[in-house]
């Protein structure tokens, strides 16, 4: 069967780098900052134009209507973030919004591609180190067109863990977090690290730079490209109760291998978080 979705994979690719250079030039002009779930929720113009480039450009070249866009500004304007089987665009135009705002240099657009529920590709940008991380189900991963793996770490003791404290400060929500790591830095491991993307984090786990990523809050467009790329780089992910990963409920690990995971999500101090897929509440 001719395979339909190569062109719309190359075209992600360009569509990514694009989004990233203009990224990087509104990076050095004055930043204006708006806030939206928290006032450490920040959202710039930048994320908005990026956004609206990104869809644009993607449906000018696959036609109004046929296919549906996931993106994170969109939703934040209450666009419905419902993923039916069609062919569907899961779009983080500036991953690492904070990073952006202060200049610090891990800023990600991501970009996943499903069709029946089933995530097809995922194309992870780092724009400040210029990296293009990108994988096709069933055809590997690669970071600049250079296959990446997994690491192969099975030692709790001799690895790096990455995660983010998110951008709820409700004082339980972030006693979870603190305690969270502070058993995982005290089993002991390496490291704890956090880039401030989850994209990027992801891709640092598909490369081998860290054994595992958790997250508990992300949304599925910070998560979906990476999650093609961990899985196709030889990674699994799981909720962070150890069943089965879940991409609408704002909760994930994702490790090179399950030994690794699994001792991760013993010491995962579990919060809710409102799914994304859940009804927008009626004002
Ligand atoms: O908002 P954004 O920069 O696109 O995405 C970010 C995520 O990538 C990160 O994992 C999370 O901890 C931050 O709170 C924020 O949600
Ligand atoms: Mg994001």
């Amino acid at each position: 069967m001719a395979d339909q979705w190569q062109e719309a994979y190359d075209f992600a690719v360009q569509v990514a780098r694009a989004a990233g250079a203009v990224i990087r030039k509104a990076g050095e002009e004055e930043i204006k900052v708006q806030t939206k779930s928290s006032t450490v929720d920040l959202v710039t113009k930048t994320d908005e134009r990026v956004e609206k480039i990104i869809i644009g450009s993607l449906k000018e070249q696959f036609g109004e209507g046929t296919h549906c866009f996931i993106g994170e500004e969109s939703v934040s304007k209450e666009e419905p973030c419902i993923l039916t089987d069609k062919p569907t665009w899961i779009i983080d135009p500036v991953d690492g919004t904070t990073n952006f705002v202060h200049g610090f240099p891990f800023v990600a657009v991501s970009i996943a591609f499903a069709v029946n529920k089933e995530l097809e590709f995922g194309v992870v940008y780092s724009c400040m180190e210029d990296k293009m991380y990108k994988a096709r189900k069933g055809q590997g991963a690669f970071c600049d067109d250079e296959p990446i793996q997994v690491s192969d770490v099975k030692d709790i003791h001799k690895s790096i863990i990455i995660s983010e404290h998110g951008t709820d400060r409700s004082p339980e929500k972030v006693q979870k977090i603190f305690s969270t790591m502070k058993k995982i830095l005290c089993i002991p491991v390496h490291g704890l690290r956090g880039s401030g993307t989850a994209a990027t984090n992801m891709c640092l786990v598909a490369c081998g730079a860290v054994e595992a990523f958790f997250e508990i809050g992300i949304h599925c467009w910070d998560i979906a490209a990476g999650a093609v790329i961990v899985r196709e780089a030889g990674g699994l992910l799981l909720d962070v109760d150890g069943g089965p990963f879940d991409l609408m409920s704002r909760r994930m690990v994702s490790g090179n291998n399950r030994v690794i995971a699994n001792r991760i999500i013993k010491e995962i101090e579990i919060f809710d978080s409102v799914r994304d897929d859940a009804p927008i509440a009626k004002k």
